[in-house]
């Protein structure tokens, strides 16, 4: 039974905080001074010292002690009832401790499993509220029903490097155009089949990949005149399998969905230089912003941050400007047409073209959003290929029959794959999402701010409006109220009962299984990727397996939930064994 979740009683912080904490030290002040004669200088900044000191402890504790100890506001943290939590200390050490050593996502569930799941909890820092709604029909009331912006004040410094206006933060209309300007090639044959293409020519062997093949990576930088980008995907697993290798699998894709994000983007593959200096720039803008993101006055606390954000923005802004200028020559040279659109720079480039256009002809909006698809879209990806053959490994049934799937419903490897060939995969498609439940890939969720006030449906708590709200994706994908048996990895609450590898949950299990599964999040704002991630991520394991037995080096246990604001499997090595060889 679910225990009962504590009202969310607004603390109103600052003037009783400031209040309580001058209260508290002036207190402290004048007793030590009273008990000690205090009357030199030296003594009275010793004693204002230890006064800032307490000044700051109690900042630090106030509304723990607020809430808990004086009972004056409703409830912070929820204490579970063994006392087994730190009491007085709040846990902004513990999140900091966590933040450092990406194991926010770790410990988080920790304490969930230890407090109760579903229970929504607030905290404060510096006087503002936040609350964390993990009860899965509160996060549903926000996210379907309420569908409050992002909190722009929150994310702010995801605009830092390039652009404030990017689509990840700009309110409507300018949005909803931009979203409108890309749905119909992010979602539909276009990208489909451009992600195709490229699984079929690197890791397919494929001769003929499909219609308007991809270049193998090599070919395709020598015809563009770049260093050559070394050999194809499917040359270097061979490779990895002969020499009985073990490989981090999350790093090795995170490596190849770089490169089919660049082909949907540009129409060209990195070389491998290229691949190395963007990973980089990514990897040192996530760090950046992740970092700027906790800081409460970043421009004053860490300018060295800002100016290194803003730095890597500006390459970003030169490579963009780099490939447009490849791509108009082309145009000119009519080597290339604009029409129809080969890839996402020419819609970009066409609606900068366009008088009235969704970015209103602003490069620096175009180039951040460029740079945010290509960040939201590579690691993700690969992370949930990584995390299935994770779960697939500790599953050995399920592998068995996601393999059977394969051979009974596809053409014979070497055979390009296609969009028909995975709408017909229902068993690997409910693998896929199974691991996406178990292990979201974007596991912080959204982070709104109420625009009107909200009564939760759990237990009636009014959330005044003005608030961030963030909705974590782990809690509600591992709460038992959503998931029976949320631990298990059962690709069945997936598949109609009738289905091959079906059966086991009702039809209201399967219709809750749906509605709470939270992995791209929902509404206008939700991922517009998913389509490409689906195809990607169910083409690449399709190929990889049916060449290859993957086989985890060590323990399920070694393997741990690593997050900054991307979930990845830390610590999960295989090694790759030619199927035909064995
Ligand atoms: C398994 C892979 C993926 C997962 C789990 C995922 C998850 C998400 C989630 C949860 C959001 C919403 C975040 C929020 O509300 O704050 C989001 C937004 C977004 N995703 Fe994905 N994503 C994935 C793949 C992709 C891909 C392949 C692309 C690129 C084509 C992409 C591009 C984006 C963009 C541009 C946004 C912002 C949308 C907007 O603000 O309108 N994602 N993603």
């Amino acid at each position: 039974m679910k225990p009962p979740a504590p009202q969310l009683v607004p603390l109103r912080p600052l003037p009783t905080a400031i209040v309580a904490v001058t209260a508290i030290t002036a207190a402290t002040v004048t007793a030590v001074a009273s008990v000690t004669g205090t009357s030199t200088p030296a003594a009275w900044a010793v004693l204002a010292a230890a006064a800032a000191t307490v000044a700051a402890a109690a900042t630090l504790v106030w509304p723990r002690v607020a809430t808990d100890v004086l009972g004056l506001h409703g409830t912070v943290f929820p204490a579970p009832a063994d006392g087994g939590d730190l009491p007085l200390l709040g846990r902004l050490l513990q999140v900091l401790a966590a933040t450092a050593d990406h194991a926010l996502a770790q410990r988080f569930m920790a304490w969930q499993r230890h407090v109760g799941f579903g229970i929504n909890f607030q905290f404060y820092v510096f006087g503002s509220r936040t609350v964390v709604l993990v009860d899965p029909a509160d996060v549903r009331a926000v996210v379907v029903r309420a569908d409050p912006p992002r909190d722009q004040q929150m994310l702010r410094h995801f605009g830092t490097p390039i652009s404030a206006d990017l689509l990840f933060l700009i309110p409507d209309p300018h949005h909803a155009a931009a979203r409108r300007l890309m749905h119909p090639f992010l979602s539909g044959a276009p990208t489909a089949d451009g992600v195709l293409r490229v699984v079929n020519a690197e890791l397919g062997r494929c001769a003929d990949a499909g219609a308007g093949a991809v270049a193998p990576v090599a070919a395709a930088a020598a015809a563009a005149g770049e260093a050559a980008a070394g050999p194809s995907w499917a040359d270097r697993l061979d490779a990895l399998a002969a020499a009985g290798t073990a490989v981090d699998l999350d790093e090795l894709m995170t490596e190849f969905t770089l490169g089919v994000m660049h082909q949907l983007l540009f129409s060209s593959s990195p070389s491998a230089e290229e691949t190395t200096a963007t990973a980089t720039r990514l990897h040192r803008l996530i760090t950046h912003i992740t970092a700027l993101s906790g800081l409460p006055l970043p421009n004053v606390v860490s300018p060295t941050k800002m100016a290194a954000a803003r730095a890597t923005g500006d390459e970003f802004v030169a490579y963009a400007a780099k490939m447009e200028a490849r791509r108009r020559a082309e145009y000119a040279a009519g080597t290339a047409a604009p029409t129809p659109p080969r890839d996402m720079l020419d819609i970009f480039l066409a609606d900068l073209d366009q008088p009235g256009g969704a970015y209103e002809g602003d490069r620096r909006r175009v180039a951040a959003d460029l740079l945010f698809y290509l960040m939201a879209g590579y690691d993700t990806t690969a992370h949930s290929i990584a995390w299935t053959v994770h779960a697939l490994c500790d599953n050995p049934d399920v592998e068995a029959r996601l393999l059977a799937e394969l051979e009974s419903a596809l053409p014979p490897p070497g055979t390009p794959l296609t969009s028909t060939h995975l709408a017909a995969l229902p068993y690997t498609d409910a693998v896929w999402k199974e691991s996406l439940r178990l292990f979201p890939p974007a596991p912080l969720g959204s982070i709104r701010r109420l625009t009107a006030d909200l009564r939760l449906p759990s237990d009636g708590s009014l959330i005044p409006a003005g608030t961030t709200i963030q909705l974590p994706v782990l809690p509600v994908h591992r709460s038992p109220t959503a998931y029976p048996s949320p631990d298990a990895f059962d690709p069945s609450r997936w598949l109609p009962p009738t289905a091959p590898g079906g059966g086991g949950h009702s039809a209201a299990d399967q219709r809750a299984a749906r509605a709470h599964f939270m992995v791209f999040s929902w509404g206008p704002r939700a991922c517009p990727g998913q389509n490409m991630a689906a195809v990607e991520a169910k083409a690449v394991l399709a190929t990889l397996l049916r060449r290859f037995r993957l086989e985890r080096v060590g323990k399920s246990a070694d393997v741990v939930l690593d997050n900054s604001l991307t979930l990845r499997p830390a610590g999960f090595r295989v090694t790759l064994h030619r199927r035909e060889a064995a």
